[in-house]
């Protein structure tokens, strides 16, 4: 694992988080982008090396809208880089880890994501994402 990526939040509306976000972190949303697969919408501010992602549910079977339904808006995920994600879910699943995909997906800014399960990590639903400039194979 590289870094922290990004801070996925769960939120009701982009428009109005957006605001507060931009608010708290002086900086603007740069990017807004739909990601059908997911059922969501995302809004990214940048924070020193690390991302701020914003996520509205665009459905009532979306990830974001059941998570907004049990625990209210809030952290939703850690995602963290990585180089190599196919080895690095190998090595995951090797370590006992439940992945919530068996193949990487794409996710939002042109990276390929993996979700590993929140209950083999103390609660906390975990990303994996690389960049897709990195991918080698
Ligand atoms: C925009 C694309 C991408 C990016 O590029 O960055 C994204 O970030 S997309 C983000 C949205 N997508 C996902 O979250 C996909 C992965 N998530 C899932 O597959 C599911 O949400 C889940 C984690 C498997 C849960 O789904 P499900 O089992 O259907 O929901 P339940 O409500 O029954 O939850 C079961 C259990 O898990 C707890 N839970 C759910 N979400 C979270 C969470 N984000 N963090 C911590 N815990 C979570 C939930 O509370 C339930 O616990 P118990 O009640 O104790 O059983
Ligand atoms: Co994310």
């Amino acid at each position: 694992m590289e870094r922290i990526e990004h801070i996925g939040i769960a939120v009701n509306s982009i428009e109005n988080a957006g605001k507060v976000y931009e608010k708290l972190l002086n900086t603007p949303v740069y990017k807004t982008e739909e990601v059908k697969s997911e059922n969501v919408i995302t809004a990214f501010l940048q924070c020193g090396p690390n991302k701020i992602e914003l996520l509205e549910a665009t459905s009532e079977d979306s990830p974001i809208a059941k998570f907004i339904a049990k625990k209210g808006e809030g952290v939703h995920h850690i995602a963290f880089e990585v180089l190599d994600i196919r080895a690095e879910m190998e090595r995951l699943k090797s370590e006992g880890f439940v992945l919530l995909n068996e193949e990487p997906k794409m996710g939002a800014d042109n990276k390929l994501v993996c979700f590993v399960h929140p209950k083999g990590v103390n609660g906390v639903l975990v990303e994996l994402c690389q960049n897709q400039d990195f991918i080698t194979s």
